[in-house]
């Protein structure tokens, strides 16, 4: 019987790209291709260097592969100029980084509302609050990023997210600065995006907890896509790990 994953349309897809790094030895990635299913959550894992970024960077549009095709819905980020790609970024997809890439002098409210200034919009303090209010944070909305804890933070980043209502999400390594309390708050809520608000995201961990919460975990290794994990759980992923890595 097909997985989950596999009976829906993919919300983006990856068709035999590869990439190089001018001066770099070989290409970092080798005729990558991937589906990543609408409405799920799709983790990579890989050890350190094997492309895992670079994959994101690629399928997010924030990097460009050398071969291959990108496909966001039906749109081909390969073909698209750099004004294109910008507004795509701004308007079709969401991204959230280990480091949570904050304004640190601006509050909560200010951060979370800043994609819809830049989109053009006025931001409508309901609208803002809401978002904030759906990562526990609505009492926080006046504080800078200094005075929230890694946790908050990151779930500052999110809702910055949530209020652009992403046709996808990218996520690179979302727990990996937080302790297991706050990376498990981080992942309860990026599964709620998929379970009730029918997003997708697309998350690059190290962590086999964070990376069980996914539906379904594509393993890179040297830049190939050594195997896919459906229905992941800590046991499973770390028993394929032991043996793609070896
Ligand atoms: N801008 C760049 N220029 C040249 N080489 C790069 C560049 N970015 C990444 N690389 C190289 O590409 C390879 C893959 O890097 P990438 O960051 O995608 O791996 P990763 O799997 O995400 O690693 P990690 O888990 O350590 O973050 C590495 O060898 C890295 O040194």
């Amino acid at each position: 019987m097909p997985s989950l994953t596999e009976t829906r349309a993919p919300a983006a897809r990856l068709v035999s790209i590869s990439k190089s790094y001018p001066g770099a030895a070989g290409p970092v990635l080798h005729e990558v291709s991937a589906d990543f299913a609408a409405r799920a959550m799709t983790g990579v894992m890989g050890p350190s260097g094997s492309g895992k970024t670079t994959l994101l960077h690629c399928a997010a549009g924030l990097d460009r592969p050398t071969e291959g095709q990108v496909l966001l819905g039906d749109t081909d980020l390969t073909v698209c100029d750099e004004k294109k790609l910008t507004e795509i970024r701004r308007s079709r997809v969401g991204f959230v980084f280990q480091q949570f890439n904050l304004l640190p002098m601006l509050t909560a409210y200010e951060n979370v509302a800043l994609p819809l200034r830049l989109n053009g919009r006025r931001p409508k303090r309901q609208v803002v609050l809401e978002a904030l209010r759906q990562v526990g944070l609505e009492g926080e909305a006046e504080r800078r990023p200094a005075q929230l804890s890694g946790g908050q933070q990151q779930r500052v980043a999110i809702a910055r997210t949530l209020v652009t209502e992403p046709e996808i999400v990218f996520a690179d390594e979302p727990t990996g600065s937080l302790d297991r309390a706050a990376g498990r708050q981080v992942m309860g809520l990026l599964r709620d995006l998929v379970d009730r608000r029918g997003g997708t995201v697309v998350m690059v961990t190290h962590d086999p907890a964070a990376a069980a919460c996914a539906d379904r975990v594509i393993h890179l290794v040297d830049g190939r896509v050594a195997g896919t994990v459906e229905a992941p759980t800590v046991e499973r992923i770390t028993a394929r790990l032991s043996r793609w890595e070896s």
